[in-house]
């Protein structure tokens, strides 16, 4: 399990990441959204032991992080930092020697789907991939992805998202940032709503989601037909009883389940912060 414990971190006096909590288990996928600014990178970036955090800890399988433990973590940079004159097997191969590491090449592009060819003829979704091939030459044990997806079109998304589930599903640990919710709807198990250094949700996306499900009832009265919109299930069948015992009649329920968007705008427009 990774474990992240009130983390806390300045740059000068400006606090960036005010006490973020959260954990994650192998085989899941866990999705950090936020406004710009809002603390993403800088939480990844103390997660791969690029900063150090002011306060809070961070634990993988129950032990501190020190700098042995790069080995079982793979990191995406925001940015892609490539070399331009070198082909694509040529930079991974170069890697893998740095991390000592016998990796499957070939088996990382055919997964991939990347050409072997200079890394200055590729398009940006295919450098994104050669970033994500080389995060996982050595086989990590957790993958700290920063906006993998960024600024790629829907289907290299898309293709990216799938490797990410794909690797969960062999066990890894996933953290990743996103700005479309599209793909950590698609593929997170848990999700970090961030807003201004703090979390405003940690837990399941099935919990956010479904605390935020609507139940529009149709029902009649009095002749009449009326419509009402409930939140809560136990709510829903106090007012059916209600209704019953007006003599009146339930229509119709329609449940209707949010999209993650929908459920991140009204929760970052949200003064309070949740624990
Ligand atoms: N090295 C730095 N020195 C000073 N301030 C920094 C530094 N890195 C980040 N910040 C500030 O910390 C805050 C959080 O930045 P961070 O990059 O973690 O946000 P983010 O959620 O990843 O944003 P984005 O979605 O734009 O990538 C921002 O206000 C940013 O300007």
């Amino acid at each position: 399990m990774l474990e992240v414990r009130n983390l806390f971190k300045r740059y000068g006096s400006f606090e960036a990441v005010k006490g973020i909590s959260f954990s994650v288990r192998r085989g899941e996928v866990l999705g950090l959204i936020g406004e710009n600014g809002a603390g993403k990178s800088t939480t990844l970036k103390i997660l791969a032991g690029l900063i150090r955090p002011d306060g809070g800890e961070v634990r993988y399988f129950g032990k501190d992080f020190d700098e042995e433990m790069k080995r079982i973590i793979g990191y995406l940079p925001e940015i892609d930092a490539l070399y331009d004159n070198m082909t694509v097997s040529e930079y991974l191969n170069l890697f893998a020697d740095i991390y000592d590491v016998r990796a499957d090449i070939d088996g990382l592009l055919e997964r991939l789907n990347l050409p072997d060819k200079y890394i200055s003829d590729l398009s940006k979704g295919m450098r994104r991939k050669v970033s994500i091939a080389r995060t996982l030459l050595h086989d990590p044990e957790v993958l700290v992805y920063d906006e993998p997806t960024g600024g790629l079109d829907p289907t290299t998304s898309l293709s990216i998202a799938e490797l990410l589930r794909e690797l969960a599903e062999r066990g890894k640990i996933i953290v990743f940032s996103a700005h479309n919710m599209y793909y950590v709807e698609r593929i997170a198990d848990k999700v970090v709503v961030m807003k201004g250094g703090k979390a405003l949700y940690f837990g399941s996306l099935e919990e956010l989601i479904g605390q935020n499900t609507i139940y529009k009832v149709e029902y009649t009265i009095d002749g009449r037909k009326e419509s009402v919109k409930l939140f809560e299930v136990e709510e829903l069948l106090d007012f059916a009883e209600k209704v019953r015992k007006q003599g009146g009649k339930i229509i119709e329920i329609e449940r209707e389940v949010p999209r993650l968007e929908n459920v991140y705008f009204s929760l970052i427009g949200r003064k309070e912060i949740k624990a």
